[in-house]
Parts: structure tokens; sequence; C-alpha cells
């Protein structure tokens, strides 16, 4: 059992934590609903063992990672929480609130919720690789039902993949989350839904238009879960992105030149920063 790590959802992420785990030994199980990744997977020596259904599950894991798109993830953690009562359930979902409150109501003491702050705007077990997480933040949501000692094996298996691991309030995650990742892809989405296919526009696209619109080919069922499972936190920052706007509107409306000034001044301060402590 020590040994032995279910992923259920081998795309981006299930893929490469699969992938992650398998190169430091650990033996990997997985479960999709797509037959093809998982088939790749056991071919390539990365998977050892396909779970057909999740009815079938012994309780033999160490540790069962969920990684399907959110809204999928309460079924998949009810399902196994029937199944696994010794080894740590976790998830890997970009929104934490949801998952966990479902947790705590249900008393599943065995389940922890993560989030590696760390991906790419492709789909698939195609593209998953075994370093994705190598220095990477990767947030743990602990709970008052959870064991410290769960919660220790959890930090240091992801210490094994080389994540970054920080410890935090999960309604807090949704805010910060919200704000560094779900609203920018909304607002990436907003900027290329402002063209059509074919217009002039796209065709004269270039490097800033490309690096800002990137996550924008992300996938839409993931992005679309995301939304709703954090919408009220949404719709607070859409109304505060709005209000930013309409004020630079007004500013442009007024001629107030110093302003809009700031509003740049502002950012490329800020922006340089991130970019500065980052290194
Ligand atoms: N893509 C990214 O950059 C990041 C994604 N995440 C989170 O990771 C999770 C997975 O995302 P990706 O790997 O990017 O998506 P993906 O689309 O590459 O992979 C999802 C996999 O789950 C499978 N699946 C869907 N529903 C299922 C179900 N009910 N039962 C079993 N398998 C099912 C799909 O067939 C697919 O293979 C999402 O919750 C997302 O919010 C977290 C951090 C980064
Ligand atoms: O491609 C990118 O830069 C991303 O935005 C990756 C990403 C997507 C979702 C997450 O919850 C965390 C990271």
């Amino acid at each position: 059992m020590r040994n032995k790590i279910l992923v259920v959802g081998l795309g981006l992420i299930g893929g490469s934590l699969a992938k992650a785990f398998n190169k430091c030994g650990f033996e990997v199980h997985a479960h999709d609903i797509n037959q093809n990744s998982i088939e790749k997977a056991i071919k390539e020596g990365i998977v050892k063992e396909k779970i057909e259904d999740l009815e079938d599950v012994e309780d033999e894991y160490a540790f069962s990672f969920i990684c399907v798109p959110v809204l999928e993830s309460i079924g998949v953690l009810e399902k196994l929480s029937s199944k696994i009562k010794k080894g740590i359930i976790t998830d890997v979902g970009s929104t934490k609130a949801q998952i966990c409150e479902f947790a705590l109501k249900n008393r599943i003491s065995n389940f922890i919720g993560g989030h590696p702050m760390a991906g790419t705007e492709k789909i698939g077990y195609e593209y998953s690789f075994d370093t994705l997480f190598k220095g990477a933040y990767y947030f743990i949501t602990p709970l008052d039902i959870n064991e410290k000692a769960n919660v220790q094996k959890l930090k240091e298996l992801l210490n094994t993949i080389g994540c970054r691991v920080e410890e935090i309030d999960y309604s807090l995650h949704d805010t910060i989350t919200g704000v560094i990742s779900h609203l920018p892809h909304i607002v990436s989405a907003a900027l290329v839904n402002m063209l059509n296919e074919n217009s002039i526009f796209c065709k004269f696209a270039g490097g800033g238009f490309k690096d800002i619109t990137r996550i924008s080919s992300s996938s839409p069922k993931m992005w679309a879960d995301i939304s709703f499972s954090n919408k009220k936190v949404l719709l607070e920052l859409i109304d505060k992105y709005i209000d930013l706007l309409i004020n630079f509107k007004s500013n442009l409306e007024s001629d107030n030149y110093n302003d809009i000034y700031s509003y740049f001044e502002r950012a490329k301060s800020i922006r340089d920063k991130i970019v500065s402590d980052s290194k």
C-alpha cells in the first residue's frame, strides 16, 4: 500500500503527476472515462494497472489523486471515499471551497484539498510531462477533520516531486486564485471574443496579443467548471474589473492625461516587481 498511488483523470495534470510519481518509484494505477490516455500510459510504463470502474477500487492506495474538471470532482470523491478508508484522498482542482465543504459536511476526514499552481493551456495526457511541478507552488487546504500526520504525509509526497507546498484556508485560496488566475482567463477570452475567426484583426494579431491571450486556448470545459465553482468570488471581481475600465474610460473622455499615465505606470511597477521577485 505504501508505494501505490491512484490517479483518477489522466489528463494534463493527472498524467504529469503519474509521470512524476512513476519516476520516483511509485506504482501508479489510473482510471479515466477516456480509455486512450490510460492505454497510452500503460504502454509507456507510466501506469501499471487500469481501473475500469471506480466501484471496483480496492482500499490499497497510500494516496488517491482526483484530477478531473472541478464540477466532476465531488462525484468522484463521493465514490472514492466509500472505498478508500485507509489512504489519503486529495484533488488538484483549481477551486477549493466546494469540495472542502462537501468533505466537511460528509466528514470525509481522509480528504485533503490540493491545487498545483502549475499547468499549461494544453489539454490531455499527451501534453503531460514529469517535471511540470518542479519548483512550483502547490496549495493544500487542510481541514480540522484531517489528521495532522496525514497532512504531513501529503506534504512529504509533494516535496518528493519538487513542489513548494503552501498550506492555506480554502476560502482564501479561492479569492487569491480568482484574482491571479480565474479572472485573467475570463479577460483573456473576452479579448479573443472581440475578434471573429476570419477577421482582419486575426491576421495582424502579434506578440503582445498572443502573450495576453495564450491562456484562452485552455480547455473550455475546465474553465466553464471553474467559473461556476468560484461564482461568488468571480461576480465580485468582475464588478471591480468593470469599475477599473469605467474609470479609465471616464479619464479618457475627460482628457485626464495624468490619470491615464498613472494607470499604466502603476501596472508597470507592480508587474515589474512580480517578475523580479519570482527570479
Ligand atoms: N490545466 C492546468 O493548467 C491546471 C488544471 N488544474 C485542475 O486539474 C484538473 C484537471 O485538469 P487538466 O488535467 O488540465 O484537464 P484535462 O482535460 O487535460 O484532463 C482531465 C481528464 O479527466 C478525465 N475525466 C473527466 N471527467 C471524468 C470523470 N467523471 N471520471 C474520470 N475521468 C474523467 C478526462 O477524460 C481527462 O482525461 C481540473 O480540476 C483543473 O481545474 C489545476 C492546475 C493547473
Ligand atoms: O497556462 C497557464 O499559465 C495557466 O494558467 C495554468 C493554470 C491553470 C489553472 C490553474 O488552476 C493553475 C494554473
